[in-house]
């Protein structure tokens, strides 16, 4: 380690000068959060101490009693922050005062739109932090010394493109901020203030916050204000309840203070949509505390973001980001886990190996699912919003869990047919609800994007019917249904790929009439397969269509167009399939193709029905050149010149 005994003046990292910049102009409308902020990163110092004083004792020093000191100067315009948790060193200062290392900061500083309401709404999930103090203070100082350190530092700065940094010493360990306060904001350097702010905010801290006592003014005979006796030491006092949350009981929390806390573990104060805190006891003893958020994270679709649970073992915090808990589909839940039977020092590698950890897991995603199938029943204007911005994520699970399958798929929504609207809002048991008498089977239809689906000639002939069809267009969608087969013992149907069976809601002379058509349409078939034998698997007269001409078909074991879009775009290989071309004998087109006797003319026409049928379904055309010529011939011809 260096160690330079001169002040220094360092530039912050750009990222970290734009973000203060929106924070000074997004969250001015919320000043007193700073105090929240610097609180909770207090507390993690703090927690982050007594981990690791699990496996050296002397860090702690003479100093054991963890807590936070707040105290004010209304002359010099000040409030400061005090903690003797784990301390920073000179390295540990630079990095963490002067950069900002979290993953996809600059991608979330491009989403910033300056629409101050938005923009503070995405900087609360991003998380404020430490930089919150400049919206109140024009300079702020921090002292810290890391525990088990000699040297101390101060680093100081202004909040403008730059911070200074010198070595100090500095007798007790932990960090000590001091905000300057902007003359605005005087009103903060005030012990009534400051404690409302607390209570309001930071009740659910376990570390006791002090903060010296304040006797209410007291008045002599003649109403002139008493003044407090000269050089009394200060009597310290704790202003907040100083119990861990998720350990007191359901029925004394206030929702008010389980949002707070949400937002001290999560760091995001965007409310969460609901809450399940439970204790267990029996062979396992813990105590949880699970959240579903209210928004998706910017980065909910990348599988590395951080998720996982804070994990506490007998109350003794042990590591942010639990993963083993709840599994990937899930990676949205944020919560607490205290467990009364792992180790003090279990480290990640042991928690993959305990088989307490599956236990716990498999009783967390029940709860987390319960809570959600609650959530659906009882709340349905909610769970909309959780859909709308989880409902991908959980789309993973059925693949990812089969023993919850049914579970999941009950709490999965669609577009379909008959709402015909984008938005996902329809469940499978509403959809069984409504099926006609004679259907067994859930039908649906998975195409590039919503519009596509929503118009695809495949659906014709169930419109004619009057049955309802899911619309998929997710990207998640082919993966979804490749795992789930069927949901309550009714099996799931693509309508674009394989044979159609209608099972019952074909009537016998229904498949008379088509078995007619088929024979009377030999030789068409035959004319179209020669032309397009290159490019179809084979050509067949179909089922499915009412008012188009032409549609294709995968094959019922082949790959899906959006699946195989999906794993070219990952740069992998993909069976060489073709599709069945599907044609409509009874389309005026097709009659008029039937009646071409020039078979140049015919195999033209052949052609832009194939090329018609792929773009009908979201497809992209090999050769669109040769697609528009030949359109472009025809439609000069029929314009007869
Ligand atoms: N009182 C403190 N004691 C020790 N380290 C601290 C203290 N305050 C901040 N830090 C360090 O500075 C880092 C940055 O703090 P900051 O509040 O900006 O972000 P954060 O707490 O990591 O996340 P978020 O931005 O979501 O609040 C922290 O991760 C921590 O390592």
């Amino acid at each position: 380690m260096t160690t330079e005994t001169k002040k220094e003046t360092l530039g912050f990292q750009t990222e970290v000068k734009q973000l203060l910049h929106l924070m000074i102009h997004s969250l001015y409308s919320h000043p007193e959060i700073f105090l929240r902020e610097l609180v909770s990163n207090a507390s993690d110092a703090s927690d982050k101490l007594r981990y690791q004083a699990l496996h050296d004792a002397t860090l702690l020093e003479s100093d054991p009693n963890l807590e936070i000191r707040i105290s004010f100067d209304k002359d010099a315009k000040t409030v400061t922050i005090a903690d003797n948790g784990i301390g920073m060193n000179r390295e540990d200062v630079i990095e963490n005062l002067g950069t900002i290392a979290k993953s996809g900061t600059a991608e979330f500083l491009k989403n910033m739109t300056g629409d101050q309401k938005k923009d503070s709404q995405l900087i609360g999930q991003f998380g404020v932090g430490f930089y919150s103090s400049f919206i109140v203070a024009d300079k702020v100082t921090v002292e810290t010394r890391k525990a088990g350190e000699k040297e101390g530092v101060i680093w100081e700065s202004e909040g403008t493109g730059e911070f200074t940094i010198e070595e100090t010493d500095k007798a007790s360990r932990g960090t000590s901020i001091t905000l300057h306060l902007k003359d605005e904001h005087l009103d903060f350097a005030d012990g009534w203030q400051l404690r409302s702010i607390i209570r309001k905010y930071s009740d659910h801290i376990s570390l006791p916050i002090l903060m010296e006592k304040q006797d209410m003014p007291s008045y002599d005979e003649e109403g002139n204000e008493k003044k407090e006796e000269e050089n009394k030491a200060p009597e310290w006092e704790t202003v907040n309840t100083a119990k861990a949350l998720w350990t007191r009981s359901r029925s004394e929390i206030k929702d008010e203070e389980y949002k707070e806390f949400y937002g001290h573990i999560s760091h995001d104060h965007t409310d969460p949509l609901k809450w399940s805190h439970n204790r267990v006891e029996g062979k396992l003893e813990y105590t949880s505390l699970l959240y579903v958020p209210g928004k998706a994270p910017f980065d909910l679709y990348n599988r590395e973001m951080d998720r996982g649970l804070k994990l506490y073992v007998q109350r003794v915090f042990i590591m942010d980001k639990a993963e083993e808990f709840l599994p990937m589909y899930l990676r949205f839940i944020k919560g607490v886990l205290d467990s009364n039977d792992l180790s003090l020092n279990i480290s990640r590698e042991i928690l993959q190996k305990d088989p307490n950890v599956e236990s716990m897991k498999s009783a967390l995603t029940k709860r987390v699912l319960d809570m959600l199938t609650k959530m659906a029943k009882n709340d349905e204007e909610t769970y909309k919003t959780f859909w709308k911005e989880f409902g991908q994520v959980l789309k993973e699970g059925p693949a990812e869990d089969m023993g919850n399958k049914e579970k999941i798929a009950k709490l999965l929504r669609f577009s379909t047919s008959l709402e015909g609207k984008e938005e996902q809002t329809v469940s499978l048991d509403d959809y069984i609800g409504r099926m006609n008498e004679d259907q067994e089977k859930i039908y649906y239809i998975s195409a590039e994007s919503f519009n596509a689906a929503k118009s695809s000639p495949h659906l014709e002939v169930f419109r004619k019917k009057g049955i309802e069809v899911l619309l998929l267009s997710d990207r998640v969608d082919e993966w979804l249904m490749s795992h789930l087969f069927e949901y309550d013992g009714k099996k799931f149907e693509d309508i674009g790929r394989g044979d159609l069976d209608l099972g019952k809601l074909e009537s016998e002379e229904d498949k008379k009439a088509q078995e007619e058509v088929e024979k009377q349409s030999e030789d068409l078939v035959k004319r179209i397969q020669d032309v397009l034998k290159e490019e179809v698997e084979s050509v067949r007269v179909t089922h499915r269509l009412t008012d188009s001409p032409a549609c294709l078909v995968v094959g019922a074991q082949d790959m899906g167009a959006q699946m195989r879009r999906i794993m070219e775009a990952a740069g992998q290989a993909v069976p060489d399939t073709k599709p069945i071309f599907e044609v409509n004998p009874e389309h005026p087109l097709i009659v008029r193709l039937d009646n071409e006797a020039d078979e140049d003319r015919f195999a033209e026409l052949s052609r832009i029905l194939m090329d018609q049928a792929s773009l009908a379904e979201g497809g992209q055309l090999d050769d669109p050149g040769a697609y528009v010529q030949r359109l472009n011939k025809l439609l000069l011809e029929l314009s007869g010149s």
